[in-house]
């Protein structure tokens, strides 16, 4: 039985008692956990608008294909021009156009796909080297996931799914398979993981089958929050992080923070972290929460103009 999952918590909690650019304001966390919207904690949503729901095998199809290119936020700023637009939604949008024109890519199709192929599909028109290195990235991924499908799983998504056997963690196993699934760090002389995507693609399958067939997982109380660049924002904002002033200045400037950085997995690592603290007060309280269903509620805040309004930290990374 692996334990990803401990090991994100634990590697999150090793960072933050060393970080020096980032600390979790531990004193406000009764406050905000007595004032988040229970409804919001139990009932994550999904737009319907963007996503390819309803078609069965096709929507578990959707989601892995999604997951395989759920990132580019470091990309995003210069691709899209206008940082109030949601890349996610982009990429969501343009992926569920290509379902319900063409249906889902086939696991021999997905080994072919080129980074041309990508760009027409995603974001087409726009030429430039931040375009060029994240469909790079997108052919990759996507053609990773062909190369699992179809090797190991006969070119039946579903059946990877089902040998996760209703748990998240071996799900985030499975695809962690894949290299640019491999989601983790060096950080103070060990590697600590996060699995963002592949949590992340739980998560959705969860919800896109409302918790049945395969969105029926026995384990998502054990997934940690999702460490993209929008929930640590959102965080900030709210007042449960502080970054040191030199840090905050780089970001409001719209300067990279490298992947890999110190910087960069202290962010990650006490967003983590945070609503670990935060669920935690939150079942103290007599709240049925977890940190899937936590991140859910912050990253659909992180869309509100006000939580826009301001520059989040850009990393350009195929982890989110
Ligand atoms: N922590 C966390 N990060 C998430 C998601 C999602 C979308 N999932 C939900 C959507 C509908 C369902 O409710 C799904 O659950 C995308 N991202 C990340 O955001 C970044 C893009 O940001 P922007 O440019 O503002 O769209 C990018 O790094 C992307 O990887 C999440 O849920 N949690």
């Amino acid at each position: 039985m692996s334990d990803l999952l401990n090991m994100v918590r634990q590697g999150c909690r090793y960072v933050c008692e060393r970080a020096t650019s980032v600390r979790i304001v531990t004193s406000v966390i009764p406050q905000y956990a007595a004032a988040l919207c229970k409804e919001r904690l139990s009932l994550p949503t999904m737009d319907p608008a963007i996503h390819y729901l309803g078609h069965g095998a096709d929507t578990v199809a959707f989601f892995l294909t999604l997951n395989t290119i759920n990132f580019g936020s470091g990309y995003f700023p210069d691709i899209l021009g206008d940082p109030c637009r949601s890349g996610y939604r982009v990429v969501a949008s343009a992926l569920n156009r290509h379902f319900e024109a063409e249906g889902p890519f086939r696991a021999a199709a997905l080994r072919r796909l080129t980074p041309a192929n990508c760009s027409q599909i995603f974001f087409p028109g726009v030429d430039n080297e931040a375009a060029t290195e994240l469909m790079e990235l997108f052919a990759r991924a996507l053609n990773d996931l062909g190369t699992l499908v179809e090797e190991k799983f006969g070119g039946d998504v579903t059946a990877l799914v089902a040998a996760a056997e209703n748990s998240a963690e071996r799900l985030v196993e499975l695809l962690d398979g894949m290299p640019l699934f491999h989601d983790a760090v060096a950080y103070g002389g060990i590697e600590v993981p996060f699995f963002k995507r592949a949590q992340l693609a739980a998560v959705d399958l969860h919800i896109a089958f409302g918790g049945g067939g395969p969105g029926r997982f026995d384990d998502l109380d054990r997934l940690t929050a999702c460490a993209d660049n929008l929930v640590p924002h959102v965080l900030r904002l709210d007042g449960i992080l502080e970054y040191r002033p030199e840090l905050l200045a780089r970001i409001q400037a719209g300067a990279p923070i490298p992947a890999g950085s110190p910087e960069e997995a202290e962010i990650r690592a006490a967003a983590v972290h945070a609503c670990e603290l935060i669920v935690e007060e939150l079942r103290g309280q007599g709240v049925a929460a977890d940190a899937m269903r936590l991140d859910n509620l912050l990253w659909h805040r992180g869309q509100e103009p006000r939580y826009r309004a301001h520059p989040r930290h850009r990393s350009r990374t195929a982890f989110y």
